[in-house]
């Protein structure tokens, strides 16, 4: 698949007089910071001519650039429509980072699973962790997201991704400030909030702990919950709690015997693995590896299913609070440190539900013939 089309960001001033105007490469990617993210018909004001008519890349609202006279921009990047392109917008969490469709029109996502493989590989693709499709709510729901992970499998439910598509979503409408949407996923009722500072809480509903529906094959060993269990894996016994947030995760804090876990340390590409096509998940599994600094500060790395080691994932946090609290590790209200930064997460004591808050941020705007 060839990508057609490049980025569309907010460059500080300082980094215009970097870029020539007439010879801008495909994939020159900035990141905006998130003060000065201007509405996306802005962002589109400013078109940079290419020597490749296929590829175009729009400068941002602080950048100075020479726009062509015969040439008028569309009004807003995302109301394009040409046929035989997707035109996408790519946002991360953390650096756990998502290719955004507008699939607003149907419930039918515009990729399939092969494309998407391909849209997410980080050579000869975009690039991402997964594709996120923005659908028509049903069950009275404002809208539906579902994704698809990099090797093309459909989880359930993605905690970064939904704070993406929030913000997607106010961007697409046009909406500012305090925003609150229910979205249906494979997961349930989830339902996120933009904040007045950018970040998004997000109601990620219960945990689920009943070991087969999380589901597990060890044996439940409190509460029909599997808590602290052995698990065995590359010769070691390790220690793991099993939590579903709507998508299964196995959290250990360190292996039997073994010293406290130092997370940077371990071989992520080789144990990881293991853990996700390991017997006793018959749907796979997530895996976070967890290090406890004090009772409300953790660090974790994760090995997900379907997309390996990413430098963040929401559930996954949410799931490590949960089993922290069930092994007597930390109590309900944390800040969580992964590879891509830190994402607070508090699980209620009143109503059972799992509050995470992060950033979501736009990397580029583009289109790919598809
Ligand atoms: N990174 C996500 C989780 C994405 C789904 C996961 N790979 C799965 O297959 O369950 C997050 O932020 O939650």
């Amino acid at each position: 698949m060839a990508i057609a089309a490049a980025s569309t960001t907010t460059l500080p001033s300082s980094s215009a007089s970097r870029i020539p105007s007439a010879s801008v490469e495909p994939f020159s990617f900035f990141s905006p910071s998130p003060a000065s993210s201007p509405p996306l018909s802005r962002l589109l004001r400013a078109r940079i001519p290419l020597r490749n008519p296929r590829l175009a890349i729009s400068a941002a609202a602080s950048m100075t650039a020479r726009a062509p006279e015969r040439s008028a921009p569309p009004s807003s990047f995302l109301d394009r429509r040409e046929s035989g392109f997707l035109h996408f917008v790519k946002y991360h969490g953390l650096g756990n980072d998502f290719i955004l469709v507008d699939n607003r029109s149907s419930l039918e996502p515009r990729v399939t699973t092969e494309q998407a493989v391909k849209l997410c590989d980080r050579n000869f693709g975009i690039g991402a962790d997964g594709v996120i499709f923005a659908m028509p709510g049903i069950n009275g729901t404002d809208y539906t997201m579902r994704i698809f992970n990099s090797d093309g499998s459909e989880p359930e439910m993605c905690g970064n991704g939904v704070r993406c598509l929030a913000r997607f979503i106010a961007e697409l409408e046009n909406l500012s400030g305090r925003q609150r949407f229910t979205v249906h996923t494979g997961a349930g009722l989830i339902v996120p909030e933009i904040q007045d500072d950018g970040k998004v809480t997000v109601d990620m509903g219960e945990p689920i702990l009943k070991a087969s529906d999380v589901p597990t094959k060890l044996l439940p060993n409190k509460d029909h919950s599997v808590v602290k269990s052995e698990l065995k894996v590359d010769g070691l016994s390790w220690n793991v709690t099993c939590v579903s947030m709507g998508n299964p995760h196995c959290v250990t804090f360190g292996a039997k015997g073994e010293q406290i876990l130092q997370v940077d340390k371990l071989n992520l590409a080789e144990i990881g693995p293991k853990f996700e096509h390991h017997e006793m998940f018959p749907a796979r599994t997530n895996t976070e590896f967890v290090q406890v600094f004090s009772p409300s500060h953790l660090k974790m790395r994760v090995w997900e299913r379907g997309a390996g080691a990413t430098l963040a994932c929401g559930t996954g946090a949410c799931a490590v609070v949960v089993a922290a609290v069930l092994e007597g590790q930390a109590g309900r209200c944390c800040t969580v440190d992964l590879p891509g930064g830190p994402l607070e997460i508090e699980w209620g004591e009143k109503d059972n539900h799992v509050y995470m808050t992060g950033p979501a941020e736009v990397v580029f705007y583009g289109s790919v013939p598809i």
